[in-house]
């Protein structure tokens, strides 16, 4: 199986974690991608019915309104019951670093709403320790010079991420993404404990005891790790 197959089938299974009259939340990337399309085709046929969906990011809400899935927006719902989302590495702690399409301050959020977290991934996102995948921060334009001498001095080694036109890319808030290439992250709580009290940065990819199931995209099929918290 190549890398999408497997995609596809962690996308595919995670649906069975979706019920009938819920809120459900939607992350974003091409992991994700599957799964909406796997929930587009079970709503359409009625297996799932009466759901709404927050939706993390402008592509997947366009995605879930073009299969006919209702969405809301996340002042409009009280809570969101599962949240299904995508990774870029998962360390052997099942702690995360999210943000590769520059959307975890939205999947943050939601994350931070929701009863259960789902995160679904291939193989290849699984590691010892976190910080070989570069942990992505999203920091307000005003200042950004600033705060990026700031990681520079404490040796996160930042860099801005730029788009395929070498422009910063923005983020759906229109902030910009900073990467830090550290290469290891040694002590992920301490890290997200400092970031969390820069002024400038809006929200960190280190997604830390947050997710409740993990569901791996392996050769010989998807394999669920369950009951993490
Ligand atoms: O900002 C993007 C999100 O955090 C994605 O969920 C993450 O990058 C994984 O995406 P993919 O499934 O495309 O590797």
């Amino acid at each position: 199986m190549n890398q999408n197959e497997l995609k596809k089938a962690v996308g595919v299974k995670s649906v069975d974690y979706f019920k009938s009259d819920s809120v459900v939340g939607l992350g974003t990337g091409s992991t994700v991608y599957y799964m909406i399309e796997e929930l587009g085709r079970r709503y359409q046929a009625g297996d799932i019915k009466n759901i709404v969906a927050v939706t993390t990011s402008s592509r997947s809400e366009k995605q879930a309104k073009s299969l006919g899935i209702p969405t809301k927006d996340l002042n409009e719902v009280d809570h969101i019951d599962v949240t299904i989302d995508g990774a870029d590495q998962i360390d052997k702690n099942y702690q995360g670093i999210k943000g590769g399409g520059a959307a975890h301050l939205l999947e943050k959020m939601v994350a931070t709403n929701s009863t259960k977290n789902i995160w679904i991934v291939d193989q290849s996102k699984m590691a010892d320790q976190l910080g070989s995948f570069p942990l992505p921060l999203e920091v307000i334009p005003f200042g950004c010079e600033k705060t990026f001498e700031d990681l520079k001095k404490e040796n996160l080694k930042p860099e801005f991420r730029l788009d395929e036109n070498g422009k910063r890319v923005l983020t759906h808030n229109k902030n910009y993404v900073i990467d830090l290439k550290m290469g290891t992250i040694n002590h992920p709580h301490l890290l997200a404990d400092w970031l969390d009290h820069q002024v400038g940065i809006v929200a960190h990819g280190l997604f830390l005891d947050i997710v409740n199931t993990i569901i791996v995209g392996y050769e010989d099929g998807p394999k669920v790790i369950d009951n993490i918290r």
